[in-house]
């Protein structure tokens, strides 16, 4: 991992939010934290602890106020929690004009290029639907659409499921995963911590600092296994680990032998599968 390319880098940054009673609120600090190229980084931690403060950092919509950022910007996408925030245009036409290069196609080239960046995450719009017709979860859908068209070194993407049904999270999770098998390195910020199997890195926030960087299988059993059963970085930070690692902790306090640290049911099932 060392030698793969740094897209961005953050150094000792802090952020300070001023508050209506002009005093600071300070969110986090010190935050040393590298994106290579290749990864998929999962960022998580309790409400209000930052997370989303840190994807309008990378895309540039918010200032540190110590420390610094160095990045590309260009180079970076971000879908944000709230769709509206980030829809320009009247219609799904529009919204999709912005997509660089976009403009410079043929007419007959674009619809076909609009209409695999709408199948890429199923979304199944007519291109003259107006904006505030759509429900909040096809909007993050086209935002993401947008997104993922625009082929950036870096995608950002702040809870990109929360207002998904099963079918659609399954969408995108996939046409995020062919992003990222294309050379995309992914951003990837969630409460929901089964969507950490994913991840080859895990960045939690707590306590107005980073309190865990490393590997999904330490920060849900404890680095090389040191930890006390059933306690991890994740739990220490009052954070409730998936379903399968729950099993997993089960079957070991119950004295079954595991092959591997088990992430998602596939995992599982050959964690118990004797060898
Ligand atoms: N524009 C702002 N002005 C002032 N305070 C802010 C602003 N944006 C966020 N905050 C505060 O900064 C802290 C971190 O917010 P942030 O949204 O980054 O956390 P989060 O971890 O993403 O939270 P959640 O999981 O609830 O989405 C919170 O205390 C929040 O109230």
């Amino acid at each position: 991992m060392a030698n793969k390319s740094v897209l961005a880098s953050l150094q000792r940054a802090s952020v300070v939010y001023r508050t209506e009673n002009g005093q600071g609120r300070q969110v986090w600090a010190d935050v040393t934290l590298d994106i290579r190229q290749g990864d998929w980084l999962v960022v998580t931690g309790p409400n209000g602890s930052g997370k989303s403060t840190l994807a309008s950092v990378l895309l540039g919509l918010c200032p540190l106020t110590a420390g610094q950022l160095v990045r590309d910007v260009g180079r970076f996408r971000g879908v944000l929690q709230s769709p509206d925030a980030q829809c320009i245009g009247d219609t799904v036409e529009e919204e999709l004009n912005d997509i660089p290069g976009a403009m410079e196609l043929t007419a007959e080239e674009r619809a076909l290029f609009y209409q695999e960046a709408l199948l890429a995450v199923g979304l199944n719009v007519a291109l003259n639907r107006t904006l505030h017709t759509l429900s909040g979860g096809q909007k993050q859908l086209l935002n993401l659409a947008c997104a993922l068209a625009s082929r950036p070194a870096v995608l950002v993407l702040d809870e990109p499921t929360a207002m998904l049904d099963p079918a659609s999270r399954i969408e995108v999770i996939q046409a995020v995963r062919r992003a990222h098998q294309q050379g995309t390195s992914i951003v990837w910020i969630t409460h929901r911590l089964e969507e950490a199997a994913e991840a080859n890195r895990i960045v939690a926030f707590g306590g107005g600092r980073v309190a865990f960087e490393g590997t999904p299988e330490a920060f849900f059993y404890g680095r090389d296994g040191e930890q006390a059963e059933g306690s991890s970085p994740c739990v220490e930070l009052g954070l409730e680990p998936p379903f399968v690692v729950q099993t997993a902790w089960e079957l070991l306090a119950r004295g079954v032998q595991l092959r591997c640290y088990p992430l998602d049911a596939d995992q599982l099932a050959e964690a118990v599968t004797p060898g």
